[in-house]
Formats: structure tokens, sequence, C-alpha cells
């Protein structure tokens, strides 16, 4: 809890204020009642007609001066909760920004997003709760009772006897409700997802004709969802009727009581009627505290949720000298041993393991691998091919020379250091990565290509279009560079963006530029006119092609054949056609099927 309640010190001044004014309230409302009695025995009762004026009039004043001050409250609330929950939002914005892959894998997309909006929210309420009722209710629960007694003790009794009545109500209720609102919060965090990848996904789920089963799933988790929040509801409903009847089991017992006492003259009528003030008083004050439970609880549950992600630590960062806790990092560019570009040393790589604290006593390193025994030299300028079936480890290999993930065994060199020595700012800017999948953002194409380099000259962006077959299509549009895409480039084809997010790695002019299966969108001509482009116009780069398709890597410097997870063969195309069984069959079925077609 103490990440978050950290949030709070910035507030602090309006922490106090804001309760501080609603308890001034208070204290004028549980005046209110003393001076009705007032008006009633010494005004009504001598027709004083000036004491029922002064003290009618000091009653509005009491009223006006506690509506200024639950006004000043509750702007206080309203500032501090907005400001908390903007901070911690940005906050948490900001920490999942340094987490690395295997992380965000772990939460996933929709949960994270859940957990900026809705959980922050429900921490954000009970921020403004804790600031508007935290004192006030049971002040008030605690003053009335102190003067109901003051007004009378006898009568008081009855109070003894309905209070316990009245707090076991409420206990059940709150019992019942609390296991029940948290289901309802998982239920409708399960409702966001669905939605969520229903949204995403749309043209998917239409393309497959999945649309009544995607209905369906939806309409399921909604009624799970209704379900739940109906029989939140049912139990609550139970709350206000018997709430109801108690308080005025306990109103007509006053009044019952109270007149034997006034008959008796040990009470006046005006305490009677201040007497049923504070009951009343007390018991909405108790039913607010039980609403507050209610409030907290979710709170609590959603607080949970939100320090997960704050205490969730990047499993990769710099790597920091255990003498003196700084940071060892190697920033220097000119520290390039020798003509060795890339060299993974008998590489082996787990997902299981990222995810995993690797700190963790627990943690066992011993499982079965996704990538095992990689082993390769690249030299500066190399063209390499990467091919092999689905799931082979194509991607995993690849993502760990930007240190995407971290090995398990062995080591991945660059320019002759080890990836986990650099400083991930310099490493990251020595490559140049187009993801699989493609991921434009909301801006113009110049803007999206920027990305590559912030700073990047009109001729920059354009050239680095022009290798990436991007300026034809680019230039032809109305608008040229200037065209807006649209989230995530949903007016733009599929091979559009593929060249387009090309053309932003290019732009940074990287030393590795590594190509993970962006040419599957590009027919067979811009295919080849991309790789000659690539190759003509960045002599130095060393770039790494991952691809299904044979005609794309065959010219390569080198080709590494992936499957299950290892090096089935590392060669030229012809030697490899000779001497590796993998690759002869993929470049077999691939010939037959262009046959076929
Ligand atoms: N983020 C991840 N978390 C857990 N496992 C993963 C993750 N990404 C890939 N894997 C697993 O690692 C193995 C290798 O996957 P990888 O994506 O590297 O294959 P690939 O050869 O690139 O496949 P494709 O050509 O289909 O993209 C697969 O078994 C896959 O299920």
């Amino acid at each position: 809890m103490k990440q978050l309640t950290g949030f709070l010190k910035p507030y602090t001044r309006l922490l106090i204020i804001g309760p501080l004014f609603k308890l001034f309230e208070a204290i004028l409302e549980l005046f209110l009642p003393f001076l009705m009695s007032k008006v009633i025995d010494i005004g009504v009762a001598n027709k004083d007609k000036n004491y029922i004026l002064v003290t009618g009039g000091i009653m509005l004043a009491t009223a006006v001066v506690g509506v200024c001050c639950a006004m000043i409250c509750q702007y206080s609330a309203s500032l501090v909760s907005q400001g908390v929950g903007t901070d911690i939002r940005n906050a948490m914005f900001g920490h999942i920004g340094t987490l690395s892959n295997a992380e965000l894998d772990k939460f996933g997309t929709a949960s994270l997003i859940n957990r900026i909006t809705n959980d922050i929210n429900q921490v954000q309420l009970a921020v403004a709760m804790l600031i508007r009722l935290v004192i006030r209710a049971p002040f008030l629960c605690i003053g009335g009772l102190v003067m109901a007694f003051v007004i009378d003790i006898k009568l008081s009794i009855i109070m003894i006897i309905v209070l316990p009545v009245f707090v076991l109500i409420l206990s059940i209720t709150m019992m019942k409700t609390v296991p029940l609102y948290r289901a309802v919060q998982n239920k409708l965090d399960q409702i966001a997802l669905v939605l969520r990848e229903n949204l995403s996904g749309v043209r998917v789920i239409r393309a497959f004709a999945r649309t009544d089963y995607e209905k369906e799933r939806f309409g399921r988790r909604n009624r799970e969802y209704s379900d739940k929040a109906v029989r939140v509801g049912k139990v609550s409903a139970l709350l206000n009727p018997l709430t109801s009847l108690v308080m005025n089991f306990a109103i007509g017992a006053i009044i019952w009581f109270g007149s034997i006492r006034v008959n008796a003259g040990n009470m006046a009528t005006g305490e009677v009627i201040a007497f049923i003030g504070y009951v009343t008083q007390i018991l909405a004050a108790l039913i607010v505290i039980s609403n507050l439970v209610v409030i907290f609880t979710k709170a609590y549950a959603s607080a949970g949720r939100v320090i997960e992600v704050f205490e969730t630590k990047p499993s990769i960062k710099n790597k920091v000298n255990s003498k003196d806790g700084k940071e060892v990092i190697h920033n220097n560019i000119e520290d390039i041993s020798g003509d060795i570009v890339v060299e993974f040393k008998d590489v082996s790589m787990s997902y299981r393991m990222n995810s995993e604290k690797k700190d963790d006593p627990g943690h066992n390193e011993s499982g079965g691998s996704d990538i095992e025994h990689i082993t390769f030299r690249v030299s500066r300028g190399e063209t390499i091919g990467i091919i092999g079936g689905t799931g082979s480890g194509k991607s995993t290999l690849v993502n760990l020379i930007p240190r995407f993930y971290d090995v398990k065994t062995g080591c991945v060199m660059i320019d002759g250091i080890d990836v986990r020595d650099y400083s991930l700012d310099v490493l990251r800017a020595k490559v140049g990565i187009v993801p699989q999948k493609t991921v434009l953002f909301t801006g113009t194409i110049a803007e999206n290509i920027r990305w590559g380099k912030e700073d990047a000259t009109d001729e920059e962006v354009r050239k680095a279009a022009e290798i990436a077959q991007a300026a034809e299509f680019i230039e032809s549009m109305p608008d040229g560079y200037e065209t807006r895409i649209y989230r995530g480039g949903v007016n733009v084809s599929g091979g559009q963006r593929q060249r387009i997010t090309i053309a932003r790695a290019l732009v940074r002019k990287p030393e590795i530029l590594i190509l993970d299966d962006s040419f599957n969108a590009l027919d067979f001509v811009t295919d080849a006119a991309l790789r000659k482009a690539i190759r003509l116009n960045t002599k130095d780069m060393t770039t790494f092609i991952v691809s299904q398709r044979a005609s794309t890597i065959r010219s390569a410097d080198q080709i590494i054949v992936m499957n299950e997870g290892e090096i089935a063969g590392i060669g030229k195309h012809e030697d490899l056609l000779i001497n590796c069984d993998v690759y002869r069959e993929i470049c077999q079925s691939q010939e037959m099927q262009n046959k076929v077609l």
C-alpha cells in the first residue's frame, strides 16, 4: 500500500482541510435538532415569537454555514481524488513503459488497460470518500449518541437495543455482498477482455464468420456478469426495507416512551423531537459506513492490482555493479572489436524463465528452452536469412539481439560486447527492427517514419521511404507524406503498412537491421526490389531477414535454418540444398507450390 499512499503526500494540505470542514459541518448538523428542541420547548411553549425568529435565524445560518463547509470539503475531495488518480495513471503509464516484453506478456494488454482505467478509478473514488465521509459518518454516530444521552439517559436505552440489531443487519449484508462485489468486478474484467479482443479483431472475426460465436461468447460473459450483479442487488435490496423497519420501530418506540416521559413531566416535547432527529442521524450514518466498507473493499482489491503492476520490475535493465550499485554500461561505440558484428555463443532462451522472477529462490533454470544451442557469427555488412517452420524460434532468435528477452545460457555479443553490458538506449540505437506485427501510430506518414529518428530531415524521410519501396505509393496519395494514418494504420493496406514500418527502421540508419517476416504482405517483385535497394543503399549495415519464403533469403550471405528451436543448418543456399534436409524440404515444397500456382 506504501506505493499508493505516497501519491497522497503532495495533497497533505487539502487532505487536512477537506475532512476538517466536513467535521465542522457535522458539528453544525448535530446542533440543529438541539436548536429545534429549544424552538419547540421555549419559543412555541411560551408563544415567544421573538425567540422563535432568533433561534430559527440561527438554525438557518447554521445550515448555510454547514453547506459552505460541505462545499469546501467537496471541492478539496475532488481536487485530491482527481489529482491522485491522474498522478497514479501517469506513474503507471511511465512504469509500464519501463517493463520488458516478458512482464508485458505476463499481464496482457487488456488487463493493463483495465488496471490503468477501472482500477485506478476505484482507488480515486475511495480517496474522495475518505475525505468526505470517513470522519463525518463515525463522528455523527458518536456525536448523535452523546447528544441523545445528554437529552435523556432513560430514552437512550432504546438506542442501546436498536443499535446492535441495526449493526447486525448491516454486517450480515456486507458479509454477503462484499465477496459478490469482488466477483462482479472480475466478471466486468472478463467482459472488457472479450470486448477488446472483438473490437481489435473485428475483421478477422467477420472473415472467419465467427460473429455468431463471438456474440454468444460476449452474451455468456454478459449473462455471468448480470447474474452476479442481480445477486448483489437481491441482497442489497433487503438492506433498505430492513433498516427502514428498524429505524421506524426505533422512532415509534421513542414516540411511545417519550410521550410517557413527557406526560410524567420528565421530558419536554421538543426533546423527544430532537431525540428522533439524533436517532435518524445515527442510523443514516451507519448506512453510510456500510456503503463505505463496500467502496473500500472494492478499492482495496483494485489497489492490489495497481500495486502489482508497480511492484513488477523490468527483468531487462542496465547491468549494475554489485559493489557500488552503479550501472556498468558500454556507451562507447568505439569499443568495436574487429569485423564480427553479431555473435551468438551457445545461446538458449526460455520465455518461462523470462517471465518468472530470476531472483526468486524457487526459480528453476533447468526447464525446457524455446531455442537451444544457437551459435553463429555475423560479419559487418552481411545479410543473414533466417528460415524455418512456424514456431521454430526465428522471431525468438532475432528478439535476443536488441535484448527484448534475456538468454538463459550462453551469450549474445554485439561488436564483441555482451548485450547485457550495454546501456539499453545505446544497444537499441544500434538496431532497427521491423516486428512481425506491423504497428503504426495515429499521425501522418512522415511522423510515423520519424519515429525512427525524431530529427530526420524531409530528405532523409523520403530516402528511407524510397529504399523501403514506399515512396511511390506515398507520393501518389493526395496529401503525400502528410497523409494521416488512423488508429493502427487501418487506412493503409497490409503491404503499405509493412513498407512504412521498414522506412521507419531504415531512417535511423541502424548498424543492424532486423526484418522479422516483414515481406510477407509484399508481392514477389516488390520483395526483390526492396532487398536490392537495401543491399545497394546500406553498405555497412548488417541485415537479418526472417522469412518463410526461401526466395526471399536465398541470396543471403548466410542462411540459418531453424527447426524446433535449434539450428538445423547454416550456410549458403547452394550448400544447404546439399547438406540440410530441412532446408531442402522447405525449398522443394515451395517450388512445388509455385509450380501448382
Ligand atoms: N511471448 C511469448 N511467450 C511465450 N512463448 C512464446 C512467446 N513467443 C513465442 N513463444 C513460443 O516460442 C516458440 C518459438 O516462437 P517464435 O515466435 O520464435 O517462432 P517463429 O519461428 O518466429 O514462428 P512464426 O514463423 O510462426 O512467427 C513457439 O513455441 C512459441 O509458442
